[in-house]
């Protein structure tokens, strides 16, 4: 067998396409993922973004060889996804963990471990290690059935860690905790960044992938719809102008025949946003019709306007309005 290259990026996917057979008799398809590439460099914290349904865990399990794509090719370290070898670079986290409930925290870790092939002092001091940094060590003798749902994502955490992962993979590594769970788990994988870690991570949850991601793709019904870094997708999007009017109401406003991407009623004054090709069209209607221009600057977008003109654009914004977590 031969070994990973550490050069070749952790992850690369190109074409990817999957479908799933449903139904009764499997007649049914449903596309899961289409024309899904994916490159994810050295040391990136990469973000999966999308609502439900868009394709995100199956790209995961396609990279952690646990589903196979119907098309497409995926790499991790340059080597085909299927190469045992190569899996042991990878620590995974998956949607959900369902760890062994009668195993205490620290009998789960370690036999993480020694799945890795650590053993003896070794394992000790690591699995100890692990269990410190998601700060589990004073519950590590506890059995996992009874943590919280906080404390199982973190002990889950910490198997994927023992073996000194160079890539991690993590599905909803936040969903389901509070805001300092959440905030904890964000916390460690700065952590793993910081010592050179590759971390891939899937979420619908916006503001945990605009505060940790150095570049993200957004997904929708299983196609890529965005990709880039934070910065460079919510630049791209400020093409527009935000305007406050005064002396008109939002009515009054709306009648002028111009499209406006946004109205809000502040008090006594309209607060709005209009592409900038016409804005100046706007500003000319505004005060014939008598009202003033408090002010006019570019907008400031972000990374949950992108989403949602993302979801827009693909025709997915109602149907998923309840499930988008800000
Ligand atoms: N094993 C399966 N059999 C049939 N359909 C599936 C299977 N797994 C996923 N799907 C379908 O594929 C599509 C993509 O699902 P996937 O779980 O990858 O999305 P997701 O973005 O991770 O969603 P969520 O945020 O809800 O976890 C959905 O329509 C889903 O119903």
């Amino acid at each position: 067998m031969t070994t990973p290259n550490p050069e070749a990026p952790p992850i690369q996917a190109q074409g990817l396409h999957k479908t799933y057979k449903v139904g009764f008799w499997f007649n049914r398809t449903v596309r899961a993922l289409q024309s899904m590439d994916l490159r994810v460099d050295a040391g990136q914290i990469y973000g999966l973004l999308g609502p439900n349904g868009a394709g995100k865990s199956t790209t995961i399990k396609i990279l952690m060889n646990l589903v196979r794509p119907s098309g497409g090719t995926a790499r991790l370290f340059g080597k085909p996804v299927e190469d045992a070898e190569t899996r042991r670079l990878v620590g995974f986290v998956p949607e959900n963990p369902a760890p062994y409930e009668y195993l205490t925290g620290r009998e789960f870790v370690t036999l993480a471990g020694q799945l890795a092939g650590l053993s003896g002092h070794e394992l000790d001091g690591r699995v100890t290690e692990v269990l410190g940094a998601v700060e589990m060590a004073g519950a590590e003798k506890l059995q996992i059935r009874r943590y919280s749902k906080g404390m199982v994502q973190r002990v889950a955490l910490a198997q994927a860690l023992v073996s000194r992962p160079k890539l991690l993979i993590l599905d909803e590594p936040t969903s389901g905790l509070d805001p300092l769970g959440r905030r904890q788990i964000r916390d460690l994988i700065l952590a793993e960044r910081q010592k050179g870690t590759t971390v891939l991570f899937c979420s619908h949850i916006i503001p945990d992938v605009e505060s940790l991601c150095d570049r993200l793709a957004v997904l929708v019904g299983g196609r890529r719809v965005r990709e880039g870094s934070v910065q460079e997708l919510v630049s791209a999007q400020a093409s527009a102008m935000e305007v406050v009017v005064e002396g008109m109401n939002s009515e009054q406003v709306r009648g002028l025949g111009i499209p406006l991407e946004s109205v809000q009623a502040l008090d006594g004054r309209v607060m709005l946003q209009v592409a900038d090709v016409d804005s100046q069209r706007l500003l000319g209607s505004v005060l014939g019709a008598g009202g003033r221009v408090n002010r006019m600057q570019p907008a400031r977008f972000s990374l949950e306007q992108l989403f949602m003109n993302a979801l827009k654009e693909s025709g997915r914004a109602s149907s998923v309005g309840g499930e988008i977590n800000t």
